[in-house]
């Protein structure tokens, strides 16, 4: 991915951007209109003035042509106004909402967005098991929406997953756009329209790919019966007639490429074990600010050691963050061993921006928070990172730790991360949970709440059990903050509740 890529759909707070164009857009196309219909009203005007006369004379002709006022004003006419409306008629109408979206092409999605967010409805799509028929009619997760999507949409999927040799989804989603065009109910308005036989294609493309002649034998046959254009239909009806003939006892290819439901997909639907509440005290003791403002803890675990803080960080204090955000939001990265560099990747889809320590008076009173709830020091630790997810927001199974043995600089200076501190800035109102799929644990975030876990092992190593990822977003606008504290400041500091 070009640097230059706006990734419009990896986050929430960026797209807000796209539907303020959407509006100047709209209203341009409005003016547009205007611009049309201003035009139609003066030429309409006329012509039932013109018409008038011109029946008036051709009731009469000679009576008419006879008297020398409308002889004159015939010729007149004639040799004029005609020249006139074809002056007026050649004129453009328009043009400057025309040129308006011209220039507005180079800030819209390109098709790398859609790609992109073709990708995230397929990984919502696969990772809690939805089904597409439910997903076109906003039936999400078992949760009804008041949105659908339209045969342009599914046509969209489809086309996607074709491209991406997915051809068993792609059948689902191309069968919709079909069963959305055939109801005539929904037209798509002409310059939009969907060309059914076109669509009939591509279905039947992809259920050639399985194997399915006979199939798409009968996708082309009944596309053939509609008024639609039927050259390419009628030469590809041969081919696979031909392909019938040829294959008969050909075996049709498994519909979907089987998927493992791991631990990790578990975990994102919310089938792990639950919690027990048992491990909910009031943390006092871990610095001395504590002790007159306890901090809600829940132990999530021992080895190794996660809890969850509630209320850690009020809702004013999460507005200012995202203000603070929102204008210096990028693509988030993930440090690549193989060539030592930060890289945009398929597999970790938000934006993120970093703020520094003495950035303002919040950055420091959050990073007291973080030495209170942990009892670490955070000096050598790194900027708090404040992240926002998109469109089907991820961030696939991963350590927060560096691989010792090819460690950065920066690591060696600061040592590794021997803690994640991880805030909730927002509830998810679906998906979006952080799940650790090899210790069967998994956190659904909860506004203001801050989970916290050691990555380290005593002897320093990275501990394996801390795999853990960023379940996709299915509906919500995820916003989370981290601090990565760092080893070399701990040397005395890490709380003896660890036991190995
Ligand atoms: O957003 C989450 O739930 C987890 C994020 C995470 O693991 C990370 O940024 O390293
Ligand atoms: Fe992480």
């Amino acid at each position: 991915q070009e640097d230059n890529e706006k990734s419009h759909s990896t986050s929430i707070a960026g797209m807000v951007e796209l539907l303020k164009l959407e509006d100047q857009l709209v209203e341009n196309l409005s003016q547009y209109a205007d611009e049309l219909e201003q035009k139609l009203r003066t030429v309409r005007g006329f012509v039932t003035g013109m018409r008038k006369e011109n029946q008036l004379a051709l009731n009469q002709t000679e009576h008419y042509l006879a008297n020398p006022l409308n002889a004159f004003s015939l010729i007149r006419r004639m040799q004029q106004d005609w020249t006139h409306w074809q002056y007026y008629m050649q004129q453009e109408v328009g043009l400057k909402q025309l040129n308006f979206v011209k220039e507005m092409q180079q800030l819209l999605p390109t098709s790398t967005d859609l790609e992109e967010a073709a990708a995230s409805i397929y990984r919502i799509h696969s990772t809690y098991d939805m089904k597409v028929s439910d997903i076109v009619k906003g039936l999400l997760n078992g949760k009804q929406y008041a949105v659908s999507l339209n045969a342009l949409d599914s046509y969209a999927m489809g086309k996607y997953l074709y491209d991406q040799q997915n051809f068993g989804y792609a059948c689902q989603w191309i069968f919709q756009a079909i069963e959305w065009l055939k109801n005539g109910k929904h037209k798509l308005p002409l310059p939009l329209a969907l060309d059914l036989s076109e669509v009939s294609r591509l279905y039947a493309e992809s259920l050639i790919q399985m194997n399915r002649y006979a199939d798409a034998l009968n996708v082309i046959n009944s596309a053939l019966s509609l008024k639609t254009d039927k050259v390419k239909l009628l030469l590809r009806k041969s081919e696979v007639e031909h392909l019938i003939r040829t294959h008969p006892n050909i075996a049709p290819k498994p519909q979907f490429v089987k998927q493992v439901v791991g631990a990790y997909e578990h975990g994102c639907r919310g089938h792990f074990p639950v919690r027990s509440q048992l491990h909910c005290v009031y943390n006092s003791t871990n610095s001395p600010f504590l002790r007159l403002a306890p901090l809600k803890m829940e132990l999530v675990g021992l080895d190794p050691y996660m809890v969850l803080y509630h209320d850690v960080i009020s809702d004013k204090e999460i507005s200012e963050l995202q203000s603070l955000a929102v204008p210096s939001l990028k693509r988030a990265t993930v440090f690549q061993q193989a060539t030592g560099r930060n890289t945009v990747v398929k597999t970790r889809t938000s934006k993120v921006t970093w703020l520094a320590d003495g950035f303002n008076n919040l950055t420091g009173v959050l990073n007291r928070r973080v030495m209170d709830m942990t009892g670490f020091n955070v000096v050598g630790s790194e900027m708090l990172q404040v992240m926002n997810y998109g469109l089907g927001g991820h961030y696939d199974k991963h350590y927060d730790y560096f691989n010792s043995s090819l460690a950065t600089n920066l690591t060696k200076m600061n040592g590794d991360r021997i803690a994640t501190v991880l805030f909730y800035l927002t509830d998810v109102e679906q998906g979006g949970a952080t799940v650790f799929p090899n210790i069967q644990k998994a956190v659904f975030p909860t506004k203001g709440a801050a989970i916290i876990w050691y990555n380290l092992k005593h002897d320093g190593e990275g501990d394996q059990r801390t795999l853990h990822a960023a379940c996709p977003v299915i509906v919500g606008s995820k916003w989370v903050c981290n601090k990565w504290v760092r080893e070399r400041q701990q040397a005395f500091r890490r709380p003896c509740l660890t036991t190995q």
